[in-house]
């Protein structure tokens, strides 16, 4: 029978941390993105002959911002890459290993993976800027995005019910420890904008019985959010709310909003609109939290996160941000940001207050 224990509220928890599983399964974007590099477009070669601004590279490889930031990004934070005085350079242990022709460059032994399936798809999403699913007559639609313009499976039954089912499991792993970090002892009404399966919420209204939830999302994944919040106990102090998050207005009553996974899910732009989106829905004293993973604010690691942040490029329009981004978001809409609250599997809450202008 499966061990697990009961936090002081009672909340069911897992005994053992998941985290490393977690890294095992997103390891392999490791080695498709340093393939790519070295195969598909001799980033150490270029860098050899003369150390770049990340602008001049990005231009160099022929890359948009989003996928230069996510490259370049896991390079640093395996210790390829370093900067220095506003350059990119190679660290010793590129420039003596990766650079063609030098007398120990083990590139050629890493070109043995260049033709396999996920390296190409990996050099093709990069180049194209593009998430899997989203472009041609056969496309399934891209998976936990939707907006005016794009192919979105969260608009299939089958699909939406595939794609929100598979974040359970993250989620009953981490909800716990979300409910834990965050206080909600003063606030009334939580409102879990993409809340998918609703997890997150639910275990915070078992935390907190005082507490009404209100899952806004699309359509059929909120079909799975109402079956979730029976078999969590919570169905009568939840409300279901189907809309579209950019285009739809936000319920007006909620003083917490949570965007749990969200913002790693867009590019800058719509996640400054979400951002001032949910700060416009707050009342004075009301708090926005960002649960989700901080890349270093160099953008120069951690690995594991850097290495996530290449699978939410793949699949989405997104990418992991450092808190200092996150916290230039929050300032921009008006909010103050508050400390960061470690929950599990590398993410983290972090609070923005709105105050009196
Ligand atoms: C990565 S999932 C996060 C789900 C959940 N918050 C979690 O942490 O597991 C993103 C969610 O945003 C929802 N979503 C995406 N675009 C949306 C839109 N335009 N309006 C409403 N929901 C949207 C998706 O359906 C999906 O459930």
């Amino acid at each position: 029978m499966q061990k697990t224990t009961q936090n002081s509220t009672g909340i069911q928890q897992p005994t053992t941390d998941p985290t490393p599983i977690f890294e095992y399964f997103r390891g392999m974007h490791g080695s498709e993105l340093l393939t790519a590099a070295v195969a598909h477009f001799d980033l150490f070669g270029r860098l050899e002959k003369t150390p770049m601004t990340f602008d001049a590279l990005r231009k160099e490889l022929q890359l948009e911002k989003r996928p230069a930031v996510v490259l370049i990004t896991a390079l640093r934070a395996m210790g390829l890459i370093a900067e220095s005085d506003g350059k990119l350079a190679l660290t010793d242990m590129a420039s003596e290993h990766l650079v063609p022709g030098k007398t120990f460059d083990c590139g050629n032994y890493l070109g043995l993976a260049a033709q396999t399936p996920g390296v190409l798809t990996m050099v093709e999403l990069l180049k194209s800027n593009r998430p899997l699913g989203s472009d041609g007559e056969d496309a399934s639609g891209a998976a936990y995005i939707y907006r005016d313009g794009i192919k979105s499976a969260m608009e299939a039954e089958d699909l939406a019910r595939h794609f929100t089912l598979a974040l359970s499991g993250r989620a009953k792993n981490v909800a716990p420890a979300l409910a834990e970090a965050v206080a909600m002892d003063d606030a009334t009404v939580l409102l879990d904008v993409g809340g998918g399966t609703g997890i997150y919420s639910y275990v915070m209204l078992q935390k907190n019985p005082h507490l009404r939830a209100i899952i806004f999302d699309r359509p059929m994944v909120l079909n799975i959010a109402e079956e979730m919040a029976k078999e969590y106990g919570v169905a009568d102090r939840c409300e279901f709310v189907r809309g579209d998050m950019f285009a739809d207005p936000f319920p007006v009553e909620a003083d917490t909003i949570l965007l749990s996974n969200i913002l790693h899910d867009w590019d800058e732009a719509e996640c400054q609109q979400l951002v001032d989106k949910c700060a416009a829905a707050l009342p004075e004293g009301g708090r926005l939290l960002i649960h989700d993973v901080f890349l270093n604010d160099a953008l120069d690691g951690p690995l594991p996160i850097a290495l996530y942040s290449a699978s939410l490029f793949s699949f989405t329009e997104g990418r992991a941000y450092s808190a200092a981004e996150y916290r230039g978001m929050l300032e921009a809409a008006g909010l103050t940001p508050g400390p960061i609250a470690p929950t599990l599997v590398h993410c983290g809450v972090l609070p923005g207050t709105r105050h009196a202008k």
